[in-house]
């Protein structure tokens, strides 16, 4: 592509995300700008659309994808609209940001690469946005070196205040916990080949009927494993933590101690609350990376593939929590279009 002008790009999805994003490629990033956004709920487009110069607001995404105002598409509407969002990019070979989960399921996953396939060429970077966060950046780095040795284990904690009211346990796995799959899987660089859910007795400050927390156990191709506790209703803030546990020391992020005080006889500092203070560096600098790629006609960042192979985890680990205990992942062999990747 290699454009001098700005990217021309269209939101599809003006909620909490989408709002977000609007924001951050109008008022932070350079190279693009917004020219549309798009929401079932025409009030909500107009609304975000309003504070941003030259940026119209629609209610069907096919409509503007075929506008030749647009360069570019982020998709941050709903996991279940992202399917035909993406095919409709394919059918005008835009390339896409795809806030994650890719697509809810492996078996629509699996539809959304073989379109790209057809394409001949990525066109999907998957907002999997930990891949962006300084913390997350260093750590693998680090354990590239191979300094520390062979990774053994990794303990990652994630937590939230509160979920949403239309939260289930299984978006426990497959909305929260699909961030960790991919994390694993991006500073292991090995694929999960089964997960455990555990499930101790649901904490009283959890909505009537959620199992949360959970424990997740994910075991790897490379014979490390990943576990994560997932607690969506912990109350008190935002955490994600990650220990990488190796063969000659250990590695830890995530504890946040940007700022210590000492007063009154205590020590302490403060939590994020949520997820948009805790990584807005890493959203920032996704979303800029997916600019200058898609400006210098290139694709880069997590793929289809690493939508497709999270989706197939979470599914087997949502499995796993409804029928109890251990349920193996069935991966698709890996398509020629994404094996140059690490
Ligand atoms: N990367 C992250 O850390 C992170 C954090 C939160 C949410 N997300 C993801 O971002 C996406 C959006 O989440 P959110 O919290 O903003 O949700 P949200 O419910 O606040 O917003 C979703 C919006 O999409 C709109 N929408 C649904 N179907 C549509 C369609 N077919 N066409 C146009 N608009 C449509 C809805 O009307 C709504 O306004 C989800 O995929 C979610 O998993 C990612
Ligand atoms: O969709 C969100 C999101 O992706 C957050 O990063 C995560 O912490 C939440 O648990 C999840 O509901």
């Amino acid at each position: 592509m290699n454009r001098r002008e700005p990217l021309g790009i269209a939101v599809i999805g003006a909620g909490r995300m989408g709002a977000d994003h609007v924001r951050r490629i109008d008022r932070v990033i350079s190279g693009a700008r917004v020219a549309a956004v798009v929401d079932l709920d025409g009030e909500r487009a107009k609304a975000v659309a309003a504070g941003v110069d030259g940026c119209t607001a629609h209610t069907d995404a096919a409509e503007v994808m075929a506008s030749a105002d647009v360069d570019a598409v982020l998709v941050a509407s709903s996991g279940p609209a992202h399917e035909a969002a993406l095919l409709t990019a394919f059918a005008h070979d835009l390339p896409v940001l795809c806030e994650k989960p890719l697509t809810p399921d492996a078996a629509s996953a699996l539809r959304v690469m073989e379109a790209e396939q057809a394409l001949g060429h990525r066109r999907v970077q998957v907002g999997f946005m930990r891949r962006y966060d300084t913390e997350y950046v260093r750590l693998k780095a680090l354990l590239a070196t191979g300094q520390l040795g062979r990774p053994l284990m990794l303990h990652n904690r994630h937590r939230n205040v509160a979920s949403p009211p239309f939260f289930t346990s299984s978006m426990l796995i497959s909305d929260s916990v699909a961030h960790e799959v991919d994390a694993t899987r991006w500073l292991l660089g090995h694929e999960i080949t089964a997960v455990t859910v555990l499930r101790p007795v649901p904490s009283s400050g959890a909505p009537e009927g959620l199992r949360d927390p959970q424990f997740v156990v994910l075991e790897t191709d490379g014979g490390a494993l990943s576990d994560v506790e997932i607690f969506v209703n912990c109350g008190f803030g935002y955490q994600v933590q990650a220990e990488a546990v190796c063969e000659r020391g250990t590695a830890r992020i995530g504890d946040g101690h940007q700022l210590v005080t000492n007063m009154a006889g205590r020590w302490g500092g403060t939590i994020a609350q949520d997820w948009t203070e805790r990584f807005a560096q890493a959203y920032d600098a996704e979303v800029q990376a997916w600019v200058d790629a898609t400006r210098r006609g290139e694709v880069t960042g997590p793929s289809t593939w690493d939508g497709y192979a999270a989706a197939a985890v979470c599914e087997a680990g949502v499995r796993a929590l409804e029928e109890g205990g251990r349920a193996t992942v069935e991966l698709a062999e890996k398509p020629a279009l994404y094996r140059a990747e690490a």
